[in-house]
């Protein structure tokens, strides 16, 4: 029986472009993607998924809060949570067995986690479990650190299933990468992480499937 895969995104989505490629090889198990929900309507993941016949849904935040002061913390803060709530409905629309975060730039909150029918999301993270938790900068943050130490790390990416705790979920792939100090430059770097990313996320969500 066909599993519903609902993809997260809110940039340029060259994972889920991985994901839809694998589908279309046949290598995606038994899943399907039933759905693209972004964070962004600029996204160019839509465009992605638009491509290849997949559904899209945009739910912004900047609707949400446009108009109010960053400094009224108070209405920001129930004005994300009813972000979340919505949030929660729309990707119930779509009826996933399994939700993948691909590039979603946002914490998803108890709000949304809570009305989520414990449907399993996973997360891809560009760098190690425990490495540069809760950032979205952890692969320039790997090879500044390599380069500042000016000594080798091991960083790469994970893909996780999701909890409240951002980034701290248990991992379901890891893939290593060495990073040699004054050996590459970030963007030679980043390039090997986007690769390697490509391939986990298809491995983890292939492992996810056959766990449901
Ligand atoms: N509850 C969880 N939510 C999310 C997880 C998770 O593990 N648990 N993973 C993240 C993905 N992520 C890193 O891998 C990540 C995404 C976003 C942020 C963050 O600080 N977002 C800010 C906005 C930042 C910005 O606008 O630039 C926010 O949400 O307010 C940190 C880490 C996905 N969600
Ligand atoms: N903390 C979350 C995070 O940093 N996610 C990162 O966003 C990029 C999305 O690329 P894509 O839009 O091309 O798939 C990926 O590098 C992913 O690891």
């Amino acid at each position: 029986m066909t599993k519903r895969i609902t993809v997260l995104i809110s940039g340029s989505g060259s994972n889920l472009q991985a994901l839809i490629d694998a589908q279309e090889k046949g290598q995606l198990g038994d899943g399907q993607i039933c759905s693209v929900v972004s964070s962004s309507k600029n996204a160019y993941g839509l465009t992605r998924a638009t491509n290849h016949n997949i559904p899209t849904r945009i739910h912004s935040l900047y609707k949400y809060t446009k108009g109010i002061p960053k400094e009224d913390k108070e209405k920001r803060r129930l004005t994300r949570i009813q972000y979340e709530i919505d949030l929660a409905e729309v990707v119930k629309q779509d009826n996933p067995d399994l939700i993948v975060c691909a590039g979603w730039l946002l914490i998803l909150g108890k709000d949304f986690l809570q009305r989520i029918n414990n449907i399993p999301i996973l997360n891809l993270h560009p760098a190690l479990p425990g490495q540069f938790d809760g950032t979205t900068h952890a692969i320039e943050m790997a090879w500044q650190k390599c380069q500042d130490d000016n000594k080798p790390l091991i960083a790469g990416c994970m893909v996780h299933y999701v909890i409240e705790a951002v980034d701290k979920g248990e991992p379901i792939v890891i893939k290593e990468l060495e990073i040699i100090p004054g050996k590459e430059s970030l963007d030679e770097y980043e390039a090997r992480v986007h690769a390697t990313e490509h391939n986990a996320i298809v491995e983890a969500t292939v492992k996810a499937l056959i766990a449901l």
